[in-house]
């Protein structure tokens, strides 16, 4: 397997009320093309943020340093604790990320742009938007040929909460077209096919129906299954799932998994699947990740984590888990979705 993504000594704080509060210390791992990686921790361990990081989606209260390089994009991303003075123009509490490609210049490129704490809770009609401003090149010395991958086009996010992360105001199918819109060029008609058919893939009753609903319309599911849509609309390379079953019951959340399970594999996306539920992850892992406290305790195949966990914290979490209840980690066929 090629290597996706790696990220080397990622380091996040947030400066919170003058304080600072570290998010991750110095993470270091690689993403194969076309796996399934689970990132487990318990609350505050750091998940979020290195979804975040990835997708270019940090706070403007974040500092990010170390490095995260996309080999297949021959595009090399490096975040540091830039000073404020060569970021003129964009808040000076943020990290700096910068791109280069071997035997061409160097590209710089910033994230987490000023005011956008808010953007925790994006809108799906927002995201075409915040994704081109996530990850912004910034070299004067570049060709102008934007490296980075782009959120929307090259990364689908999904959050935990569809009814934060779809606009209320705007027509399912709407948010799903814009997406394909923005990012394929497509005219409005055919961005409009493109959604219905995404509306069938993500298996909703009655597409025709659904394109015309608002979020409101929809139970909870039906908004997360809306959400992926718009998601992949654009047919992204890596699907970060962050905790996109956690606001869900428990029988509609075996269902997006196993819907996030075979759209990823029809569509030979990577996925990065972020939750707190080790069982959860292991339903549809590859490999598991596991975070504690910001640092990266143990990483390896599925099946070695479960079975024989070489961090205290992975085997902890494991016996939490068989504590509650008895359900097979292992089930990896889930529910029909
Ligand atoms: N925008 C922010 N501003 C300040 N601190 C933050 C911000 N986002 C996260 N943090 C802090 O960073 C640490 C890691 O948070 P993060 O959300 O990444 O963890 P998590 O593992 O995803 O947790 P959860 O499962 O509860 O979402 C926590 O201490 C959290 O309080």
């Amino acid at each position: 397997m090629t290597t996706l993504l790696s990220i080397r000594d990622l380091t996040v704080r947030y400066r919170r009320d003058g304080v600072e509060v570290p998010a991750l210390k110095g993470v270091s791992l690689d993403v194969k093309a076309g796996e399934r990686l689970a990132i487990i921790g318990e609350s505050g361990s750091g998940k979020s943020t290195l979804a975040l990081a990835i997708a270019g989606l940090l706070a403007g209260s974040a500092f990010a340093g170390g490095a995260i390089e996309w080999p297949a994009n021959q595009l090399q991303t490096f975040h540091s604790f830039a000073p404020p003075s060569v970021l003129p123009d964009i808040s000076p509490t943020r990290g700096e990320i910068s791109s280069s490609v071997a035997g061409s210049p160097l590209a710089t490129l910033a994230i987490g742009e000023s005011g956008r704490d808010s953007s925790i809770s994006p809108q799906v009609g927002e995201m075409s938007g915040r994704t081109e401003g996530g990850v912004t090149e910034r070299d004067p010395s570049a060709t102008g040929a934007n490296l980075a991958p782009t959120l929307g086009r090259d990364i689908g996010f999904v959050f935990q909460d569809p009814s934060s992360s779809l606009d209320p105001v705007m027509p399912a199918g709407k948010q799903i077209a814009e997406v394909a819109r923005t990012h394929l060029d497509l005219t409005w008609p055919d961005a409009y096919a493109r959604a219905k058919t995404l509306l069938e893939r993500v298996r909703l009753p009655d597409p025709d129906a659904t394109l015309r609903a608002y979020p409101h319309q929809l139970s909870g599911g039906q908004k997360q299954r809306v959400a992926i849509a718009a998601a992949i609309a654009a047919g992204p390379k890596l699907l970060i799932a962050d905790e996109a079953t956690s606001a869900l019951d428990t029988i509609v959340q075996a269902e997006i998994v196993t819907l996030i399970r075979r759209l990823v594999a029809e569509d030979g996306m990577t996925l990065l699947f972020i939750s707190h539920d080790i069982a959860l992850a292991a339903t549809l892992a590859d490999r598991i990740a596991v975070l504690r406290h910001g640092e990266l305790v143990e990483i390896g195949e599925t099946d070695q984590i479960l079975n024989a966990p070489r961090h205290a914290y992975a085997r902890a979490l494991l016996d939490a888990h068989l504590g509650l209840d008895a359900e097979p980690l292992l089930d990896r066929q889930g529910a029909s979705a």
